[in-house]
């Protein structure tokens, strides 16, 4: 899949959104992709999923033991990663402002895991996730998205893949351009203030 036909399914469920978005970093942005919406449809999830799966090193592939994600957001394209690749997966999630495994969860000491995110885009969600992963014994080897919303500039400590790479920009609450500024905000995601 190239990027451009990842850009196309976002477009065509109308989930490359424009207004004024708070993202979870605290960032303000005039473009969200909604991958909530992308991921709807089951057909289309599984399929990204491929498509990302493929974009790992054949040797990488084969040695993931374990895929886990960071709710809410990498849920559903974790859990298709993990049909893609034949392995579990599983997430971690922050119910009170931090990541953690629940559920029953448990990740076997020194488990090769495969970090899977819906977006990245400061990366600070993923690094936080995989401080929890490494808190719980796993060893992150690489981590896969959707979407990279830096371009290929945010450095993850470990190597990423993700399936489109893009650059929309990014506004400190101190810096935001009065267009943007006039415009009220929303944020979707779920991380707490
Ligand atoms: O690279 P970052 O700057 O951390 O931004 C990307 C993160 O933001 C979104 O999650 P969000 O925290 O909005 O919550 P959600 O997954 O529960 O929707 C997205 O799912 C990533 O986890
Ligand atoms: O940075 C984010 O929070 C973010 C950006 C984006 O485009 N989509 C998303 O789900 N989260
Ligand atoms: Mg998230």
């Amino acid at each position: 899949m190239t990027e451009d036909e990842v850009l196309a399914e976002f477009r065509s469920c109308h989930a490359l959104l424009e207004g004024h978005f708070k993202l979870s970093s605290g960032r303000h942005s005039a473009h969200y992709l909604q991958c909530a919406r992308v991921l709807m449809n089951p057909e289309r999830a599984s399929r990204l999923a491929l498509a990302l799966a493929q974009r790992l090193p054949r040797d990488l592939r084969s040695s993931i033991d374990l895929v886990v994600s960071p709710a809410m957001g990498g849920l559903i394209i974790g859990h298709e990663m993990g049909r893609a690749l034949g392995k579990d997966a599983i997430f971690v999630e922050r119910p009170t402002g931090t990541f953690e495994l629940r559920r029953g969860f448990a990740i076997p000491a020194g488990a090769r895991v495969l970090m899977v995110e819906d977006v990245v885009t400061t990366g600070l969600s993923s690094r936080e996730a995989m401080e929890c992963v490494r808190a719980e014994g796993g060893e992150v080897v690489a981590e896969a998205a959707l979407v990279d919303r830096s371009a290929g500039s945010v450095d993850l400590g470990v190597p990423f893949y993700p399936l489109v790479a893009i650059n929309f920009p990014t506004y400190a609450q101190d810096e935001l351009p009065p267009a943007l500024a006039a415009v009220p905000v929303t944020k979707p995601g779920s991380r707490k203030e």
